[in-house]
């Protein structure tokens, strides 16, 4: 291939249109029919008329009420329409509901939506456990909540669910998802039956099918490729990088000088545009190669920093430290030092908020990352280069992302307002790849979204969750129901049989588990068994669960006598599985294996309990690695009398599954035993981000379990209900009284414990040296305020002997969010 050097660079064109459709038509804001102080909020910030896309979706009728979806490049402003729908609405009185994915995108929208405070509107945002009705929620104007955090709350029959005048679907694209895909759809069903006359602005990726999904949801399809600011697409091969911008056709071709130890090519790329003042973000394909990614462009990336931009480099790097003891907080930090960083689901939530705060402020000049950055969060750079386009698959070897994965990745290039125009490099290893490249990214359509609905095991729940609301009473309604959904949608008739099918499979299996029950009509003859209630209402047999719903309508039994149309209803249990938003396979897994533990007299232990909850559907697990069957299969042996239901080792596919149950409870054994993160990630090779993960949902399983056990008499609830607090803390009983002052985590809480305070009553004014010496004099300040005990300006005098307020704690010494949120607020 001919290389030019060609470092003139296209100016930074300000009216790039870059788009073969869209007219380029750009209503001034001025003229919008919002109120004068919505139309002065956004003139003060600088936007003063709408780009093209956001122009078409207002002469859509986004404004009139009309449903809407806007498929549009990402960072083209779509977050911007959704806002202008809401206050619209909520300039009427309304109420609105912003659905996301991630639990990350939904606080970013709720701090920038936290700004309409002065326009006299207030916004929520939903984090808290999926059990819970949270009520206080609707006195906001706008609530932020994920889409199984919404699920949960019409489960539980929040009333202020049927008040909503205007719903956002962020990333609807997202329906394609094996995992949260049938959630969305489910919760899109309910809230359109709840709402009738709702405005859905639903925001999507650019997809192939959108208007397929726009039909489905009765909306306007408002479709661009439009982007802010101009985006060169190209390949890099053999010290070149040639790029164009798609529907323009105009090119881009430079010389890279290739750099650093290696001359890796990734590492030259990204020299390239720093160097010249510019930002990147790195995609690879695994966590390892993320942060061997930055370990490698570090040294490189550190020679064009100043002196002043070290040094701020520096204390952000403390501050990793300072809050983590752990291997990857080490080499996270050092990286940091070199001006780059690693970003993957691996690291702590704070340590990725620090690294996506520092990149957004410019002082980290290279996110290395997996895919988990291109997913929503608003992080653009000048160039973007994906370092890996194939993907470790479980199931097929390598395997090459989808086109829509690489759109998304590519679309964070250029940063609207700063870079003159955004760059994104795929790296070819052979020259024939460069073709192959271009064709299948760079001038592919992505890939239609496809409802991923028709599974039993993503059914089963969500079978029982619309029975349970009373959106449905008999096998017909409940076909009925289901034939709103975007699955019977996009696979028309055929679906119906389909449907049907997979819905009396699960009903089978609700009805056998005690969590649905089915009236024939002849008296006393009832499908399931005998402990359901008949109007579905938890509050029967003394357990106030609340009512089932308050959707449910009068006429929810008829007279009809076909078998569709027998009454179907949830039993007590079922309503309190759906509502605990537990699996019901899972529900009945921890039902059946505790009546047998407990008529066996068996002796319970923590290995029992957690063995247990790992080996339901709803926890993740660990792989089994090489190295891990003689350990584990060990530790089987040596616990087997603990362990309630253990598969014969003959069954080689059960054990094997067996054994990464067991692996992923001797992790969480670990955890509760108060064993230090950095021995935890070292022995299962997990980061802090990992632990958490695994101890927040075998927790929430915990408290689940203990509910479902209480109201079917089983004594065990009680030690669940215990280890679900020592999940959340990862420490012994004995802590727990500690555990519950704020600033106090489970190493703070040994060591004062160990010394004798053992709760908050144990403390004298006379022990705040002591407790200054052992948790350091910050933290023990903190402790007597909390716990109401004056100590003055009293100032320790050896502060060098203490233990730190952070040095040499492992991540699990736990500020409050709030604290945290300010320690990482002070560095901008
Ligand atoms: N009409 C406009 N004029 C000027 N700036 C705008 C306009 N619309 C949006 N922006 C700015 O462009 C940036 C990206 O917009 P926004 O976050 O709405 O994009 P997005 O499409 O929602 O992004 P993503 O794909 O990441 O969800 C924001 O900083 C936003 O304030």
């Amino acid at each position: 291939m001919a290389a030019k050097k060609s470092k003139g660079v296209p100016a930074w064109n300000k009216d790039q249109k870059g788009d073969s459709q869209t007219a380029d038509i750009r209503i001034p804001t001025e003229s919008l029919p919002l109120s004068d102080p919505v139309k002065s909020f956004y003139a003060e910030s600088g936007i003063l008329q709408l780009y093209p896309p956001q122009s078409k979706a207002i002469s859509a009728g986004l404004l009139d009420g009309k449903n809407i979806l806007i498929s549009i490049p990402t960072a083209s402003g779509k977050t911007l329409l959704a806002e202008l729908a809401m206050l619209k609405s909520l300039e009427d009185h309304g109420k609105c509901l912003y659905v996301v994915p991630l639990r990350a995108l939904a606080s970013e929208k709720f701090r920038r939506f936290s700004e309409f405070r002065d326009l006299g509107f207030r916004t929520g945002i939903s984090t808290g456990d999926l059990d819970e009705r949270d009520e206080n929620l609707g006195d906001h104007d706008i609530i932020v909540a994920t889409s199984e955090k919404v699920d949960s709350l019409i489960r539980n029959g929040t009333h202020w669910l049927n008040q909503i005048s205007v719903v956002v679907l962020d990333e609807v694209h997202l329906l394609d998802s094996p995992g949260r895909g049938p959630t969305l759809e489910i919760v899109i069903t309910k809230l359109r039956k709840l709402n009738p006359k709702m405005q859905i602005v639903a925001l999507s990726a650019t997809i192939h099918n959108s208007k397929e999904v726009a039909d489905w949801l009765k909306a306007e399809c408002v479709v661009s490729d439009w982007r802010p600011t101009k985006l060169y697409e190209g390949v890099y091969f053999d010290g070149v990088f040639e790029g164009e911008v798609v529907h323009t056709k105009e090119k881009t071709m430079k010389e890279i000088e290739l750099v650093g130890k290696g001359k890796d090519a990734g590492v030259s790329l990204a020299a390239d545009t720093i160097r010249d003042g510019g930002q990147c973000l790195v995609f690879t394909n695994s966590r390892k190669n993320a942060a061997g990614f930055a370990k490698k462009a570090g040294p490189v990336i550190q020679s064009y920093l100043t002196v002043s931009e070290q040094a701020e480099l520096l204390d952000l790097a403390s501050a990793v430290t300072d809050r983590s003891d752990t291997d990857a907080a080490k080499v996270l930090a050092s990286c940091i030092r070199t001006g780059v960083a690693f970003h993957h689901a691996g690291l702590s939530s704070d340590q990725r908020e620090l690294v996506e705060k520092s990149f957004l402020a410019g002082k980290i000049k290279l996110i290395a990352s997996t895919p988990t950055l291109a997913a929503g969060l608003n992080l653009p750079a000048r160039r973007v280069i994906i370092a890996a386009w194939r993907r470790y698959d479980a199931n097929d070897g390598m395997q090459p992302i989808p086109v829509m994965e690489y759109k998304q990745m590519a679309g964070r290039a250029g940063r609207p307002h700063l870079d003159p125009f955004g760059e994104s490099v795929l790296i070819a290893s052979k020259e024939e790849d460069v073709e192959r490249l271009t064709e299948f990214y760079i001038e592919a359509e992505p890939e239609s979204v496809e409802s991923k609905l028709g599974a039993e095991n993503a059914l089963r729940t969500h079978v029982l969750s619309t029975v349970s609301n009373g959106f449905a009473s008999t096998r017909a309604q409940l076909l009925d129901f289901f034939k709103d959904t975007f699955f019977a949608y996009q696979k028309g008739l055929l679906s119906t049989i389909a449907l049907k099918t997979v819905i009396d499979k699960c009903l089978d299996f609700l009805i056998q588990a005690d969590m649905c029950r089915e009236d024939s009509g002849d008296s006393g003859n009832t499908s399931g068994n005998s402990n359901g209630n008949s109007n579905g209402n938890a509050a029967a047999n003394g357990v106030d669960e609340g009512p089932a719903s308050p959707f449910v309508t009068a006429d929810k039994f008829n007279s009809l006598k076909e078998a569709d149309d027998y009454p179907l209803f949830a039993t007590k249990k079922g309503i309190l599985v759906s509502k605990l938003y537990l699996d019901p396979l899972s529900a009945s897994v921890i039902l059946e294996d505790i009546q047998k533990a407990e008529s066996a007299g068996m002796n319970l232990t923590d290995i029992s309990l957690l063995h247990l909850i790992c080996k339901t559907t709803d926890m993740p697990q660990l792989y089994m690695k090489t190295n891990d069957y003689i350990p584990v299969t060990e530790f089987a042996a040596e616990n087997a009398e603990h362990i309630i239901s253990m598969p014969p080792t003959k069954n080689a596919a059960e054990f094997e599954w067996f054994l990464g149950e067991l692996k992923t409870a001797i992790l969480l054994y670990r955890w509760i035993s108060e064993a230090p993160e950095n021995e935890i990630s070292k022995e299962f090779d997990v980061g802090e981000g990992d632990i958490r993960q695994f101890s927040e949902t075998a927790g929430w399983i915990a408290g689940a379990a203990s509910r479902l056990l209480k109201m079917s008499g089983l004594s065990s609830a009680g030690l669940f209900s215990d280890l679900e607090l020592r999940l959340q803390y990862g420490a012994s009983i004995q802590l727990l009284p500690l555990l519950k002052i704020r600033g106090i985590g489970r190493v703070r809480a040994r060591r004062l414990y160990n010394a004798g305070f053992k709760s908050k009553e144990s403390f004298e004014p006379a022990d705040f040296e002591t407790a200054a010496r052992l948790i350091g004099p910050k933290i023990a300040r903190q402790l007597f305020n909390e716990i109401g005990i004056d100590v003055g300006g009293y100032v320790v005098s050896d502060s060098k002997n203490s233990n730190s307020d952070f040095g040499g704690e492992s991540g699990s010494e736990s500020e409050s969010p709030s604290q945290v949120q300010k320690r990482f607020d002070d560095f901008f």
